[in-house]
């Protein structure tokens, strides 16, 4: 056991160049844990308030001194003295600190750096991984990578609607050879896009972002990348899309590929793609608020595909339990600064556990250097993780980071494959 005796946050940047927060926390042991927060873009309407300082003079208003302040003045004092190992306790102190739904007062950046940081600490004062800390014995299931090699949406300048278009190497007894694959591949489409003569320039996430002329292209291409690298498409890699569809829906309709559509002829151009695909992952392809869409998407494709809820849900236990309750998707993406602590993430977690839905663990398309999410997706078992291209250090070392820990897990480490879909696959 060992108290918290110093908390510090300071403004660094994110791989924009944006600021963001990170925070160190000391334990009376000498023990020391840091965790830096990432920033989304297409950002949900839900989601936990992300403070900046809106003083224009600084980063066009988008500094956190504010939330850095906040830290250091306001949750430094209120928790020092804690034990670490009291993460529950100490999230529901800066919880209540806040005291808003949203974490608005004090910023769910500033919460989460502390959370995470807490964490760290403590499970270096046990001296294990942060993932065995989590997880223990059963934090053993390493997770099939989503890899989003191609980018569109909020995230790059392709032009194409829909965010990311990822691959899914399912059929690999390790997470290091999946890893491999999904590299070969991201490296065979770029030959292809240079050979076609396309722009070879990456998005946020380090995809590629050819100006292609729609979805159907861009996932030939992928299925050309994949067979040139010698893979099987629908085999050894499966197809997932994030339509971040909340960024093109305005007054009821979805504005897709130059049409107006409803939510039912949206569900239909995904069956239609279904039809043409391996995709066996389609998340947020409908909007945040399309809760009568949602269900009926469900409905007709629930049993085919793993439909996540991004936007819709944004890591928060209300949202979510609504989904659950209506059957508006049959599975959740997790982000850790959607809610802003460690403790309500895990809680999400478990009632996805409960209710069968599978949850993914991901990064934001504004990134740092943080692995933390490494340690959680193994130390929670949830098998999936998406965290962007296999390129991007940012994004990289998440890969990396499960590459250690599949190293230091040894003959027990378990790739979780096929087996996470296979409710899917009849
Ligand atoms: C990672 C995503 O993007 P962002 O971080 O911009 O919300 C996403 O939409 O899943
Ligand atoms: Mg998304």
């Amino acid at each position: 056991m060992s108290e918290i005796i110093f908390v510090k946050a300071r403004e660094i940047l994110d791989s924009r160049g944006n600021p963001t927060i990170e925070t160190e926390v000391v334990l009376e042991s000498g023990a020391v844990g840091v965790a830096a927060v990432p920033s989304g873009k297409s950002t949900g309407k839900f989601e936990a308030v992300e403070l900046r300082d809106g003083d224009k003079s600084r980063f066009n208003g988008k500094g956190v001194l504010n939330a850095v302040r906040n830290v250091n003045e306001v949750i430094a004092e209120n928790i020092i003295g804690m034990e670490a190992q009291d993460q529950y306790l100490i999230d529901k102190t800066m919880i209540d600190l806040d005291g808003t739904p949203n974490k608005s007062k004090l910023g769910a950046n500033a919460i989460l750096s502390v959370s995470l940081a807490v964490a760290r600490a403590q499970a270096n004062e046990l001296g294990i991984s942060l993932y065995k800390y989590l997880g223990g014995l059963n934090a053993n299931l390493l997770p099939v990578p989503q890899l989003n090699i191609l980018n569109g949406g909020a995230h790059a300048d392709s032009g194409l609607d829909i965010q990311e278009f990822l691959i899914l190497p399912v059929n690999f007894t390790s997470f290091k050879e999946a890893i491999r694959a999904g590299a070969e591949i991201y490296r065979s489409l770029e030959s292809i896009l240079k050979k076609k003569g396309y722009s070879v320039g990456i998005g946020d996430e380090g995809g590629f972002a050819p100006k292609v002329k729609n979805t159907e292209e861009a996932l030939s291409l992928i299925v050309e990348a994949i067979t040139n690298a010698n893979y099987i498409a629908g085999k050894d890699i499966f197809l997932g899309i994030d339509s971040a569809s909340s960024g093109f829906f305005k007054d009821g309709y979805y504005n897709f590929e130059g049409a107006k559509l409803t939510s039912k002829e949206m569900i239909d151009f995904y069956e239609n793609l279904l039809s043409k695909f391996p995709i066996i992952s389609i998340e947020d392809g409908l909007a945040e608020e399309d809760w009568d869409g949602w269900i009926e998407f469900t409905k007709r494709l629930g049993d085919k595909i793993q439909i996540i809820g991004d936007d819709l849900y944004v890591t928060n236990i209300e949202r979510f339990s609504k989904g659950v309750e209506l059957k508006a998707t049959n599975s959740i993406l997790i982000k850790l600064n959607q809610i802003g602590t460690l403790s309500e993430t895990l809680k999400v977690i478990q009632f996805a556990r409960f209710n069968g839905f599978n949850a993914i663990v991901s990064h934001r398309s504004g990134e740092t250097a943080d692995a933390f999410i490494s340690h959680l997706v193994v130390g929670m078992t949830t098998g999936q993780i998406k965290s962007g291209a296999p390129a991007r250090m940012e994004r990289v070392e998440k890969y990396n980071e499960l590459i250690r820990i599949e190293e230091e897990l040894g003959e027990n480490a378990r790739f979780a494959g096929i087996n996470v879909f296979k409710k899917f696959l009849k």
